[in-house]
């Protein structure tokens, strides 16, 4: 069976009449039927691009290059390929995204209800009445008491969780096929970043929704998801399950990820973290390997030749020339 989400070797790049670089390269994601998907990586690794790929709302500058996004439901559908028209019918409907930060999805002048509704109303054809029924019966599966009181407020009325779990009903009211969640509890305390979570998990198992979850934060892909990809500068360097990821990372730069949450967990006196930034798109490296320059066990050919995906374990994929038969490493 065809996966639901199928990436195909994506690539995104900046264009204007000035200038011109690439910035997301050779993307290659598959997320089945129910599954839970996430991307990891660094600000500024592309994940949020990938995520606006998907839902074809790239800024005008930024165009895929190369390859297909695949959406298969009864249907197939290159989702790169589709108009305006054709797109707003997947959007919120079939695929739907819940953002960082609601205030900035919700708008300041209408109600709770008007916005929840909004999706109803424009994919769906159901009366007022069973709209206004259906609106009050997601409010109070996102958890929030007194529904009806909700629904006639305005978002600023709304404390931030309360912002996150009407968010999370908008997404999911017309029971879509994949919800792609981009930082969905970075703005949150951590005690409602759990159950924020949890609801979510919780919600699209009954719905049968798969879920891409996508932040920078390795202990909330642990909590949640079956499957990762973790990214650098524009590329896929591991993926794998996500219990493979943690208990034998293979690539330098996730093994960099993992010892900095981990020292966190052991409160170690000293922080590790990876030293370096995530390059900006035109410094990218154009031969070699994008994480050459911070990583502890580059070698020249890192800097010459781009490394191939590796198969390292049965479906663990690794992008490093460490995994090179050819390659001595001293460790
Ligand atoms: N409109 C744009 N024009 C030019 N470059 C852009 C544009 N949008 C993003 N980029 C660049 O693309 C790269 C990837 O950005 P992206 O927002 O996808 O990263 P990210 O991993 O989601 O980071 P963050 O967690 O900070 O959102 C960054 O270097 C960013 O500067």
């Amino acid at each position: 069976m065809k996966p639901l989400l199928d990436m195909n070797h994506v690539s995104i790049d900046y264009k204007t009449d000035k200038k011109e670089f690439n910035i997301v390269k050779d993307l290659n994601i598959k997320i089945e039927e129910k599954m839970k998907y996430g991307i990891v990586g660094e600000s500024g690794s592309g994940k949020s691009l990938t995520s606006l790929a998907i839902m074809n709302l790239l800024p005008d500058v930024l165009d895929i290059s190369k390859g297909s996004i695949d959406f298969n439901t009864e249907e197939s559908r290159d989702l790169s390929k589709l108009n305006k028209k054709q797109m707003r019918k997947v959007r919120g409907n079939e695929i739907s995204m819940i953002f960082q930060e609601p205030m900035t999805a919700l708008d300041p002048l209408y109600t709770i209800e008007h916005q929840l509704l909004e999706v109803l109303r424009i994919h769906k054809n159901y009366s007022k009445k069973e709209m206004h029924k259906m609106g009050v019966d997601m409010l109070n599966k996102v958890g929030i008491s007194r529904p009806e009181q909700i629904m006639k407020d305005y978002p600023h009325q709304l404390s931030g969780g309360m912002r996150q779990r009407v968010m999370i009903a908008m997404a999911l009211i017309c029971e879509p096929k994949l919800l792609i969640a981009d930082e969905p509890t970075t703005a949150l305390d951590v005690t409602i970043q759990a159950q924020i979570l949890d609801l979510m998990n919780d919600l699209s198992e009954k719905n049968n929704t798969a879920i891409l979850m996508i932040t920078h934060d390795l202990g909330v892909i642990l909590e949640t998801c079956e499957r990762v990809a973790v990214m650098y500068a524009g590329q896929i360097v591991e993926e794998s399950t996500v219990e493979k990821i943690f208990e034998q990372p293979a690539h330098p730069y996730t093994k960099g990820l993992l010892s900095s949450i981990k020292s966190l967990g052991e409160r170690s006196k000293e922080l590790y973290s990876i030293p370096g930034n995530v390059p900006t798109p035109d410094n990218y490296q154009e031969l070699g390997c994008r994480f050459a320059t911070r990583c502890p066990y580059a070698m020249d050919k890192c800097f010459e030749q781009e490394p191939p995906m590796y198969e390292v374990e049965e479906d663990q994929f690794s992008k490093c020339w460490l995994h090179d038969e050819e390659v001595q490493v001293d460790e």
